[in-house]
């Protein structure tokens, strides 16, 4: 992921593509090999054991795709199920995991946020208790704290690129047929003319509120619009809500070195998604 973030000048300068004179590519293919060798063999193993007559099936996604190609579907083999982990894997690891990272980040610095979530959970679920997906709809300050971290963290700052597909005039700008186009989701969550105080951690600005992150509100679009929105929208959103949920209400949480939450660093790094400069490091204390 780190290497995939690294600005490459081949994308500046076309004409270079070829000598890839920072060896991105190069590196790049190793790195990709090296994990589709990796899904290759889970899927070797996994075939494997199917075949034994004591396997029960898990119906997790690997299952269901070895059945279909062991079915008579021939628009899907193999090599595609690979690919298809592969794309999974980095579009939606980090991606979840940072979002994480600063929502944890941000809760903890700002502690009355901390106070009303927990306040939130205690009453809807108790104490320590788990966290089920059905209880999601009950917990709008829960769910107001992941939109204000992805309005002011979204983890693919510059969303997918664009190509114009014709000469186009946008805003006073002329684009023309062929550019390559970056939306600034990162700029636009910041932006003051849209978002009151916004460098603010302010979870509020949500309750009810109907602004939410599926490509409606331009305002907020940290999976993107339109048709190549992200696919992994509901799945990221409910792991999100889950981890957080569980994490605050089953933990009491002590930031490292017995710092102050204003002394916290937010500072962040760029690369493929945006991270935290210096990542959390919280001691997690039982209830
Ligand atoms: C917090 C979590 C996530 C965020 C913020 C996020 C964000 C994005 C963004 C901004 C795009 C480009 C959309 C555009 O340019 O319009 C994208 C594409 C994509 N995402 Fe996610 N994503 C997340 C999690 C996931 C997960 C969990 C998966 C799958 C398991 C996933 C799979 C994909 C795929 C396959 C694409 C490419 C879609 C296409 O090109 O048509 N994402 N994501």
């Amino acid at each position: 992921m780190v290497e995939a973030g690294k600005p490459n000048l081949a994308d500046y300068f076309p004409l270079l593509r070829k000598m890839d004179p920072q060896g991105v590519r190069r590196r790049m293919t190793v790195h990709s090999d090296n994990l589709l060798k990796l899904f290759g063999n889970m899927m070797d193993e996994r075939q494997q054991s199917r075949k034994s007559p004591d396997y029960t099936a898990s119906n997790d996604v690997l299952d269901t795709l070895l059945d279909i190609i062991e079915g008579d579907i021939e628009e899907l083999n193999k090599d595609h199920i690979k690919h298809l982990f592969l794309v999974l894997f980095v579009a939606g690891t980090d991606t979840t995991s940072n979002t994480l990272e600063w929502a944890m980040a941000e809760v903890l610095q700002n502690p009355h946020v901390l106070l009303k979530v927990k306040k939130e959970l205690d009453q809807v679920i108790g104490k320590g208790k788990p966290i089920e997906e059905s209880d999601i709809n009950s917990l709008p300050y829960l769910q107001a704290i992941i939109k204000e971290t992805f309005r002011m963290h979204p983890p693919v700052p510059l969303l997918l690129p664009r190509r114009a597909g014709s000469d186009t005039d946008l805003c006073g700008f002329h684009v023309p047929e062929g550019s390559q186009v970056l939306v600034n989701a990162w700029a636009i969550g910041r932006d003051s003319s849209i978002w009151e105080n916004p460098n603010s951690f302010m979870p509020e600005r949500f309750l009810g509120s109907e602004i939410d992150v599926k490509g409606r509100d331009f305002g907020l679009i940290p999976f993107g619009a339109g048709r190549r929105i992200c696919p992994g929208l509901p799945l990221a959103n409910r792991m999100l809500y889950l981890m957080l949920g569980s994490l605050i209400n089953s933990f009491d949480w002590k930031l490292e070195g017995g710092i102050s939450p204003k002394e916290m660093n937010m500072e962040e790094k760029f690369g493929l998604t945006v991270q935290m400069a210096e990542p959390l490091q919280v001691i997690p204390v039982v209830i």
